[in-house]
């Protein structure tokens, strides 16, 4: 380990940093430059067991506490990843390649508005009254579940650590995590701070590992649920191997949005919301809007304004605050997306700006506008994951939305118009867990988010989080003497 700031080891179990060298080495790339910064040991049999085991243990006690003592140890932890944001934001670029001046901004500080959120709400965590005539009444408790796994994806690590670690500790869970085998610090950071904030052991443990140990927590009889933030096919693997113990599930998967922009938007609005809509982490956020429909008076206008405002990306050292683009955060990734542009040209789209790889060590493709993008097209369909903008135009209203909705995936939806009926009226037909009208992609702690169709099943922040964290017991009372048959 190379940075300060860096994990002592590779799991962090029963509130203590637990190495095991047994397991598969996993190199730890800074994907600016395809330097190892990091070695962590995917977890064994052994630690897998040792994890569940502890937060098995843990969860019974915790669950008892009242609901603002849980609460005060999130808040606390949410102080503690601001105060040392500056650490953690270049731990989480030298992780995932995202430049300072994003992870400074949308990383630990999104995680701690999490923690913050839920611990606010974990004293307030309640059950319905139901009157049922007679005297009888019913009432509900939401209950924890238990032993809840969360496996995250690379693009964002802390933020998913901590959008599922804080509602279901919130709500009297225990949780084991699994970061992306290919960003594993960060996670780790977070469970040492929220033990250092004063959670019991056990609470929140973190584990490392690829498909495998995601496959052994999504199996193990004493896991009550799963929620993955991944692709869809993971998803569905995941979804199966949960159904067969009737585990709870939460899948915060892919999608393929639509951004639509009318001819009344004001349109340097709506290329800075196609910009953050696409750009933002190298275009590597599931909600991204990256078929962007842009009614076809205004087309030539908009890809000439876009095309100046990408010329103006700095590209560079993402640990330069200065920096506002950097790499895909790992090769694999990078040759993905380098295919996509290979089957876009052959297809017939027209390369704005970017198309290529730039010639730099490291995983790094430029920020990339294809125009003349038709429905049929693969770069219209399929989720790319990387910082392709694919440009479509259209004419009519209700054509467009027939259009924005044939996809298998739902995740997203963004609407730019100045006409509010409009906006309303186009988005109450789009079927999309989330969407914007006249911004994109802002996900604050307080509003739910999760997707539609294939990319998911749930809602992480919001209340809803707590919903899916909690299951509901009923108890019926009878306050009259007892009839029988007999
Ligand atoms: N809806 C949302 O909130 C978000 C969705 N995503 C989606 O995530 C994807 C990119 O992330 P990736 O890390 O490539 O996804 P991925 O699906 O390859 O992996 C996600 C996680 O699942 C684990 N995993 C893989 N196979 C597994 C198995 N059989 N059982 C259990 N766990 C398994 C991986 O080790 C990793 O931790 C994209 O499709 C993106 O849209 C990303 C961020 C947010």
């Amino acid at each position: 380990m190379t940075h300060d700031a860096q994990p002592t080891a590779s799991h962090f179990i029963d509130g203590q940093y637990v190495e095991d060298t047994a397991g598969d080495a996993i190199a730890v790339i800074y994907p600016a430059t395809g330097e190892q910064i990091a070695t962590v040991h995917a977890a064994t049999p052994a630690i897998i067991d040792r994890a569940i085991d502890s937060a098995a243990r843990a969860q019974a006690d915790w669950a008892a506490l009242p609901g603002v003592e849980r609460g005060r140890i999130l808040r606390r932890a949410a102080d503690i990843l601001r105060d040392r944001n500056d650490a953690l934001s270049r731990l989480e670029t030298l992780d995932t390649g995202k430049p300072i001046q994003e992870t400074l901004v949308a990383d630990a500080t999104s995680g701690a508005d999490a923690l913050e959120y839920f611990g606010g709400l974990a004293g307030d965590i309640s059950g319905r009254h139901i009157p049922l005539g007679g005297g009888d009444f019913a009432y509900t408790i939401p209950r924890p579940l238990g032993v809840c796994a969360g496996i995250g994806a690379w693009n964002y690590p802390t933020q998913i650590a901590c959008w599922k670690g804080a509602p279901a500790l919130a709500a009297g869970n225990a949780m084991v995590f699994k970061p992306s085998e290919t960003t594993p610090l960060c996670a780790l950071k977070v469970a040492e701070i929220l033990h250092e904030a004063g959670l019991p052991p056990g609470l929140f443990n973190v584990i490392q590992g690829a498909g495998p140990v995601g496959a052994a927590l999504s199996t193990d009889p004493r896991v009550a649920k799963v929620s993955l933030t991944g692709s869809v096919p993971t998803g569905r693997k995941v979804y199966a191997a949960a159904a067969a113990s009737m585990k709870h599930v939460t899948m915060e998967l892919g999608g393929k949005s639509p951004l639509v922009i009318f001819d009344d938007a004001t349109l340097d609005d709506a290329v800075s919301g196609a910009i953050n809509a696409n750009f933002y982490s190298s275009g590597q956020v599931c909600s991204n809007g990256t078929r962007v429909f842009v009614h076809e008076s205004v087309v030539g206008d908009f890809l000439e304004r876009l095309q100046a405002r990408v010329a103006k990306a700095v590209i560079g050292d993402p640990l330069d605050p200065a920096t506002n683009f950097g790499p895909m955060t790992t090769e694999a990734q990078m040759q993905i997306v380098l295919g996509h542009l290979d089957t876009a040209r052959a297809e017939g789209a027209r390369v704005v700006c970017g198309g290529h790889r730039i010639e730099r060590a490291g995983y790094w493709v430029a920020p990339t506008v294809l125009a003349d993008v038709t429905d049929a097209m693969t770069c219209a369909r399929d989720e790319i994951f990387g910082p392709v903008m694919s440009v479509l135009s259209f004419t009519g209203e209700d054509d467009v939305i027939a259009r924005a909705n044939d996809t298998a995936f739902g995740l997203s939806a963004g609407v730019f118009t100045r006409d509010i009926a409009r906006a309303h009226r186009v988005v109450a037909q789009l079927k999309a867990g989330t969407a914007w009208i006249n911004e994109y992609n802002l996900t604050p702690a307080g509003m739910p988010f999760g997707g539609s169709k294939a990319s998911g099943i749930g809602r992480e922040n919001a209340r809803e989080a707590l919903d899916h964290f909690t299951e509901v017991q009923t108890v019926y009372v009878g306050t009259n003497p007892v009839e029988a048959a007999f």
